[in-house]
């Protein structure tokens, strides 16, 4: 059968019921004969032989009774209805996933799309057959005139705008939300990846997690049902927290979707990181068995469930493990103009240099159309993909600039190796260690100390930052200032703690002792502790590629952390033997400082608290990370051996940067 006849079989049976996927499913769409048509002069234009197996198109019912133009429909019969606008490439957050820590270049205010062009473009969009809109970003909150944006939008709605939508971090939302809603915002996706304020710093970069589980709450609040949120699954970071996160759908509304962890550039996607939607599904029935697959909303990306009595319910979004380009209904549009008709797609046209350059929208048009036409069946699969070139998801920019700038981290293990070639090894080690305190202000505070002294002396020495170039000198002295600086600040701390606190461990005539925990009721404790090893080039690429000679050196650390939390007591001498529930080590490579970062987290019911075993878990992994790479290299570095968070018992919960 050809393509083109293809075509009108399947459009002629959607107005019966049809067999998909071994069940029937009733069509809910209808199109009139000359609605056909155009679709027939799709398949005409782009002269389709025959290519693989049909795509199944579903739509969904729309009270709107307009034609969808061709220009919105591809060579594969699917109806582009959706049209996400990234408002923006700023963000208050630098989610591990999504950017780098030091974020992106940013594109010049005047190639960004203005308040104007957003609007034309929306209108444009809309009169072809888009029936949604999603504002994202970057952060879209951020954007001074949302407000007035999502006006605009509400007035489309004659012209056949359905559903103005928002995907957001959620920061600034509760104070916003009333407003936004007022002006016509129909639904809000937010995203949070963890119910753990010191796992959410880690992750985002950035503190907020209380502002943004109270944005999810006004959202209930003011109705909007279900709000959906978003949380990205990562191994060895959250995948922990899947049954808690479905524990919230218990007594709110809201729709928790899952979703696989997808590659965009630099963000350092493996595929050992992915959990799939397999493997999510796995963990949740381990706790409810009796979870079940409820109706996916229409041209929904994810796949939904709900626990039987639960208030929510939960979704799974399977970008990487099941695709669903068959019924994809999406076009982007970036911050500054470009139209991306496929996430990950690398072909854009600017739109914006279009409108800047003509009044005649016939010729957009055009443009828009013959980018649907080229638009591919599907994505090129999850391998493939984390070898391509596209955009990261928050970059609108050039790539090559993107790829230029350097993390703070990289230019400090840049400086790791010099001082490693010039000056004491100690001194090395602590300047790392502080400027890891606080990588950003530590090394401008740094920069801006040396920038004044010209004068190299044999007391002196001097660094060459790779990413440009430049020369930073200073002395070993002020390395030492430098630390004092930090330490000071931490000595205040703990000065301050011990002022506040009688010694716990040590008896009225200075004896150590062990802390008497019998008489403490039991409680649910968990701890969590990071650390970093920063390997150096060599060594980091043959542990990633497990080309260690040794064997696979994560397994092994895993192991060692995971055996060494159990004998803590045996190891440090006031410990309490503490019966543990569950130890966890996990890794994350970090390829721009060649370090693994490493956390544990540990449980326990019990009288006293797991901070040491977590603390012990971590340096133990670190050290076994060290002993299984020294053939490679001897200047590894441990740093920044810390405790995260902390809960349960008397004391109440400790996260790291509040207390
Ligand atoms: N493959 C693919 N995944 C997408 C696309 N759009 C969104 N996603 C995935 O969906 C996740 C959540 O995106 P959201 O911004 O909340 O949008 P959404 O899921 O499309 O939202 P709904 O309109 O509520 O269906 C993203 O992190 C992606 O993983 C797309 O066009 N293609
Ligand atoms: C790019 S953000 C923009 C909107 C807003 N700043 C936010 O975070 O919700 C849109 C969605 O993409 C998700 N996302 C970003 N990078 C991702 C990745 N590598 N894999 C899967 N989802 C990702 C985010 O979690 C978020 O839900
Ligand atoms: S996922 Fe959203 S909140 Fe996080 S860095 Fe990207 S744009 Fe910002
Ligand atoms: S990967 Fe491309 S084709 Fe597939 S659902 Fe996403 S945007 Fe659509």
């Amino acid at each position: 059968m050809t393509r083109l006849s293809k075509i009108f079989v399947s459009f002629w049976s959607r107005t019966q019921p049809f067999q998909s996927s071994g069940k029937v499913v009733t069509a809910q769409w209808r199109r009139s004969c000359a609605s056909i048509a155009p679709a027939v002069r799709v398949a005409e234009r782009s002269q389709i032989q025959d290519s693989d197996d049909e795509i199944e198109v579903f739509e969904h019912q729309s009270k709107r009774q307009t034609e969808i133009s061709p220009n919105l429909t591809d060579k594969f019969g699917r109806h582009h209805t959706y049209l996400r606008i990234s408002l923006t490439e700023r963000c208050n957050l630098r989610c591990q996933y999504c950017m780098p820590s030091d974020g992106v270049e940013l594109t010049p205010k005047q190639k960004l799309l203005s308040t104007g062009e957003i609007i034309k473009l929306s209108e444009l969009f809309v009169k072809e057959g888009i029936q949604k809109i999603r504002l994202t970003g970057g952060e879209p909150l951020v954007r001074s005139d949302l407000i007035e944006i999502i006006g605009a939008l509400n007035d489309l709605r004659p012209h056949g705008l359905e559903n103005i939508a928002m995907t957001t971090n959620g920061i600034t939302l509760a104070r916003k939300l009333p407003q936004l809603k007022a002006n016509g915002l129909d639904s809000l996706n937010i995203s949070l990846d963890t119910l753990i304020p010191a796992k959410f710093e880690f992750i985002t970069r950035r503190k907020g997690w209380d502002r943004v589980m109270k944005g999810i709450d006004t959202a209930v609040e003011l109705g909007y049902g279900p709000v959906k949120v978003n949380c990205v699954v990562m191994r060895g970071v959250n995948e922990e927290e899947i049954c808690d996160f479905v524990a919230l759908t218990e007594k709110k509304n809201v729709d928790i979707r899952f979703i696989e962890y997808m590659p965009f550039d630099g963000n350092k996607w493996n595929f050992k990181k992915m959990v799939s939607y397999n493997d999510m599904l796995d963990i949740i029935k381990t706790r409810w068995p009796d979870i079940q697959r409820i109706q996916d909303r229409p041209n929904d990306t994810s796949k939904a469930y709900k626990v039987p009595g639960f208030e929510g319910q939960v979704g799974f979004i399977t970008s990487m493990s099941e695709h669903f380009c068959g019924s994809c209904n999406r076009l982007r549009m970036t911050a500054d103009g470009n139209l991306k008709v496929c996430l990950f797609g690398n072909s854009e046209v600017s739109l914006r240099d279009m409108m800047r350059s003509t009044d005649n929208d016939t010729e957009i048009l055009d443009v828009i159309g013959a980018a649907v036409q080229r638009k591919k069946k599907q994505h090129a699969g999850m391998f493939d993909l984390a070898k391509m070139k596209n955009r990261p998801m928050i970059l609108i920019g050039n790539q090559q600039k993107f790829y230029s700038l350097l993390s703070a981290k990289s230019r400090i293990f840049n400086i790791v190796n010099h001082f490693n070639q010039t000056i004491k090894p100690s001194c090395a080690m602590m300047a790392v260690r502080n400027l890891h305190v606080d990588e950003n202000s530590a090394f401008k505070y740094w920069e801006k100390e040396q920038a004044d002294k010209d004068d190299v002396t044999e007391n002196y020495w001097e660094i060459k930052l790779s990413d440009d170039s430049s020369v930073v000198k200073g002395d070993k002295k002020s390395t030492t200032l430098i630390s004092d600086h930090v330490f000071n600040s931490n000595d205040n701390y703990s000065n301050k703690q011990n002022c506040d606190k009688q010694l716990t461990h040590v008896d009225s005539s200075g004896k150590a002792k062990m802390v008497d925990v019998g008489g403490k009721n039991e409680s649910f404790r968990v701890a969590m502790a990071t650390g970093t090893i920063i390997l150096g080039k060599e060594a980091f690429d043959l542990l990633r590629d497990n080309k260690i000679k040794k064997g696979d050196v994560l397994s092994v650390a895993n192991i060692a952390g995971i055996m060494v939390a159990k004998r803590t007591h045996d190891l440090i001498p006031l410990c309490h033997n503490i019966p543990l529930s569950k130890v966890s080590v996990d890794f994350v490579l970090e390829e721009t400082t060649y370090s693994v970062i490493i956390t544990s987290e540990v449980k326990t019911y019990g009288k006293t608290g797991v901070e040491i075993e977590a603390i012990t878990a971590v340096s133990i992994a670190a050290v076994t990370i060290y002993d299984m790479c020294k053939a490679v290299t001897k200047s590894m570095v441990i740093t920044d051996i810390k405790l995260l968070h902390k809960s349960g018992g008397a004391s109440g919960q400790y996260n790291i940067g509040e207390n």
